[in-house]
């Protein structure tokens, strides 16, 4: 039977890019590799103006067979908004391409405040990004994470194994918190009055240090698994304590979850949020759980906002974590035991939530 056989040509052709779209979509994540291992941006960066492709070639020293390689790499990203093609005035009065940075390219230039350049290489790295070849396993195995059925071991215990995993995860997750820094500057509201807060699952602090620079007077602990703090040292009103957050959380005035909740399944979210409940003061009013996640909202976003939150949430298979609806987190936190509960918009892909006991 042809199982097309109702369908027009056109309808099979589109089906057909439909696929291939789908098919190809790695090649976007490999030119972006592509540019992050040549380091483009910063090369653009440092010349101080757009670049011409020989220019960029004879920097890189690109043999002449690749040359016209690196001009269609830089074409692909052009057209995917990672630089702008100008034309360029040259010595010999000929215009030539020449390529400028982007705001997206911008944030791939290393070193600076919001470079995103230690997330990128850390989603991209070949190992990590390797386990998602084994998602049609993961789908047949009870319970196992994509981290246990392709690296042998869950996530948090691979990192403890191989230190250098370690930071490398740590420092990809400390450059997308400062892009939460931006974020929060108009939402500083909520760490109003709070005279402690514990930063649950806080890595190598990075958002800790953000809010305690925006309320110098707010003791703030990171807490994270014992070998996670165990190299950093803290100053004034910040603090590192290991410990396990399904044992016990330290107590404060306020519980920061950053990226926490979307790494489990409900059952230990639910666990994670009882622990919390239990940290909260009691003898305070306006004690709270502050949560940064993400929240899919389909039929109130843009259509990219949400193919960037669910292909997040495929990405989080790794450590059978998911990410969440309104309806969803509700759910858990009711079951948790928490009575109420507000949620605002923080940026594209974070929603900053309130959960009150
Ligand atoms: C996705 S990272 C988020 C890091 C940080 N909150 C941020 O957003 O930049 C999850 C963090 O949870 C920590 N973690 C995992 N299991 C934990 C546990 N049982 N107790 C405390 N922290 C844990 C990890 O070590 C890691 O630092
Ligand atoms: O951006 C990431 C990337 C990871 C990741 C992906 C694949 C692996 O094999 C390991 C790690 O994990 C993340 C994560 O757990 C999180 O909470 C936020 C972002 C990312």
């Amino acid at each position: 039977m042809e199982l097309l056989s109702e369908c027009k040509a056109s309808e099979i052709f589109e089906g057909q890019v439909v696929v291939y779209k789908h098919l190809y979509a790695y090649l976007d994540s490999m030119c972006l590799k592509w540019c992050l291992d040549l380091n483009m941006p910063d090369i653009i960066h440092n010349h101080g103006q757009p670049i011409t492709l020989h220019h960029l070639a004879s920097t890189l020293q690109v043999p002449p067979s690749k040359i016209d390689g690196v001009r269609r790499f830089m074409r692909h990203l052009a057209h995917n908004g990672f630089f702008h093609i100008t034309r360029l005035l040259h010595d010999d009065n000929e215009e030539k391409e020449a390529y400028a940075l982007t705001i997206a390219s911008k944030l791939l230039v290393k070193g600076t405040q919001h470079s995103l350049a230690p997330m990128s290489k850390c989603v991209l790295d070949p190992t990590l990004s390797g386990t998602y070849h084994f998602l049609g396993k993961w789908t047949l195995e009870e319970n196992l994470s994509l981290s246990e059925i392709s690296l042998g071991t869950n996530l948090w215990d691979f990192f403890s194994k191989n230190p250098s995993y370690l930071s490398f995860f740590n420092e990809s997750m400390a450059s997308d918190s400062q892009m939460v820094k931006l974020a929060l500057k108009d939402h500083s509201a909520v760490f109003e009055g709070l005279e402690s807060i514990v930063d649950v699952g806080g890595g190598n602090g990075t958002v800790s240090k953000i809010i305690n620079d925006m309320f110098p007077k707010l003791n703030c602990i990171v807490f994270d698994l014992p070998h996670v703090v165990e190299n950093f040292t803290g100053s004034n009103n910040l603090s590192f304590v290991g410990g396990d957050m399904f044992l016990s959380i330290p107590h404060a005035h306020a519980i920061l979850l950053k990226w926490i909740l979307h790494d489990w399944d409900d059952e230990h979210c639910v666990k994670i949020l009882k622990k919390c409940k239990d940290a909260i003061l009691n003898d305070v009013k306006g004690g709270k759980v502050i949560i940064i996640d993400t929240v899919i909202n389909e039929n109130h976003e843009e259509h990219e906002l949400t193919q960037l939150k669910l292909r997040m949430d495929i990405m989080m298979t790794h450590v059978n974590g998911k990410e969440r609806s309104q309806e969803e987190l509700k759910k858990l936190f009711l079951k948790a035991g928490f009575q109420n509960y507000k949620i605002s918009p923080l940026t594209g892909i974070y929603s900053l939530i309130e959960v009150y006991p």
